[in-house]
């Protein structure tokens, strides 16, 4: 079902995955706008909960009598994870930078999009507070009346965001958040951009090369692309460009690989959208990390990389997280504690791009990517992109078809 033309407004947005509505205004005259996003324990004595959670989803990991086999993992895995949460400081950042990143994107949202004015973000975690369910009753409360599903995983997963869109479906399809007209920004790891929108930006610009060149096609990229040109800056400038650029994911089993998820896909395409931003300057992998429990994953393994670059005579890696929008975990202990540490035992000298987080490119690009959104919804084209509404060719999750259908007709 196509949404009419955005008359009023509520927008809602977060990280991983918002929500934002349009129509009609909540009471209090505010637009909400919701964000989600798979989440972390913002403290060490919720890692239990968000491991127990994680291992309950059936949609991440379906395993066996799910119901007792997860809190006995979860059980198992939290003294090695809570020690990890330590080391990092004592907590996941996510919900600090997913607040952080959606008020700034609401703000600017409020002027890219003055007519469905004014915004709020929401957030709606899978795994911690704020879960979805609470989000959803929050914005039945406030009275929500439009709002967009708003992944803030730049790449499509079914384990990921469609594990988060499951989520939000069964909440809303019982009620839980009210009546809402909803629409789903599903993915965006190579995001167009939005020429109309960034024209005003880019006119007054003072860097009249970006003007000509293509920041509008590769907004995000180029976000990520500026720290990659920082972590370069650290290597002496005669050997720079023999610095090898590795590129960083989160792994998937090879299982949910085999049954057509999008994810690797785009992933490679994200990697190789930065590196035309810039100027394949430096030699580049895309490899994989986090892999868990004794099934195969997608390789290469970003550990053995290392050891095998180390093996052929290289001195200089940039690490690149690149599936995630902020710090967490596998950044901030596995890529900076772990690897980088063998690394340099290996006598490789290894700097990591810095995590997207506060950067104000980043918020821009989504600010851009929730308004085009918003103005595609005003002129017809629909609650759902054309590679949203395909399904796994593999996939036996009755689920994901409902959620489907369901999100396709806005909510309904
Ligand atoms: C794009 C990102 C991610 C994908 C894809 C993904 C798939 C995936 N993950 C697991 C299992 C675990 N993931 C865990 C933590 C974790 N995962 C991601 C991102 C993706 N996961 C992040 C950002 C985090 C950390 C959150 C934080 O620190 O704030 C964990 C918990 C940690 C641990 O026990 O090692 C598990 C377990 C599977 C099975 C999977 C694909 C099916
Ligand atoms: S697993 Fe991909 S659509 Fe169901
Ligand atoms: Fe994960």
């Amino acid at each position: 079902m196509a949404l009419a033309a955005p008359r009023t407004t509520t927008l809602t947005r977060s990280l991983a995955r918002s929500f934002a509505s349009l129509h009609n205004a909540p009471p209090a005259g505010k637009s909400p706008t919701v964000m989600m996003n798979m989440g972390g324990p913002a403290t060490v004595p919720e890692t239990k909960d968000f491991l127990t959670n994680l291992f309950s989803d059936g949609d991440l990991i379906p395993l066996p009598f799910q119901r007792f086999l997860a809190p006995f993992i979860a059980h198992r895995r939290t003294p090695q994870i809570e020690k990890q949460y330590t080391d990092i400081g004592g907590g996941s950042p996510i919900l600090h930078y997913t607040q952080l990143q959606g008020e700034g994107m609401v703000k600017l949202l409020d002027e890219l999009s003055p007519e469905t004015a004014p915004h709020k973000a929401y957030v709606a975690f899978r795994y911690v507070r704020p879960m979805t369910e609470a989000t959803a009753k929050q914005m039945k409360a406030d009275g929500v009346k439009r709002a967009i599903a708003f992944t803030q995983y730049p790449q499509y997963s079914c384990s990921t965001t469609g594990s988060s869109l499951n989520e939000m479906f069964r909440r809303g399809s019982a009620g839980e958040a009210g009546d809402i007209e909803w629409s789903v920004i599903d993915r965006w790891g190579t995001h167009p951009g939005f020429i109309e929108v960034r024209l005003a930006f880019l006119v007054f610009r003072p860097d009249k090369k970006a003007r000509r060149s293509s920041p509008i096609r590769f907004y995000l990229c180029k976000a990520v692309a500026q720290n990659i040109e920082a972590a370069l800056a650290k290597f002496p400038a005669s050997t720079r460009k023999d610095t090898v650029l590795l590129f960083s994911a989160h792994s998937l089993p090879m299982s949910v690989v085999n049954r057509g998820d999008p994810y690797i896909l785009e992933v490679s395409a994200s990697v190789s959208a930065v590196m035309d931003r810039l100027g394949h300057s430096n030699p580049f992998r895309l490899v994989w990390q986090s892999q868990v429990g004794p099934s195969a994953w997608m390789g290469m393994q970003t550990g053995e990389a290392l050891k095998g670059l180390a093996r052929l005579g290289k001195k200089q890696v940039v690490l690149v997280p690149i599936a995630f929008t902020s710090d967490h975990i596998e950044t901030l202990y596995e890529l900076d504690l772990e690897y980088a540490e063998e690394a340099r035992e290996l006598g490789i000298e290894v700097h990591r791009a810095e995590s997207l987080n506060e950067s104000p490119v980043f918020i821009r690009a989504l600010a851009d990517i929730a308004a085009q959104h918003l103005k595609d919804c005003g002129t017809g084209k629909g609650p759902v992109s054309t590679q949203f509404g395909l399904r796994c060719p593999g996939c036996k999750n009755a689920t994901c078809g409902q959620q489907k259908t369901w999100f396709a007709r806005g909510g309904r």
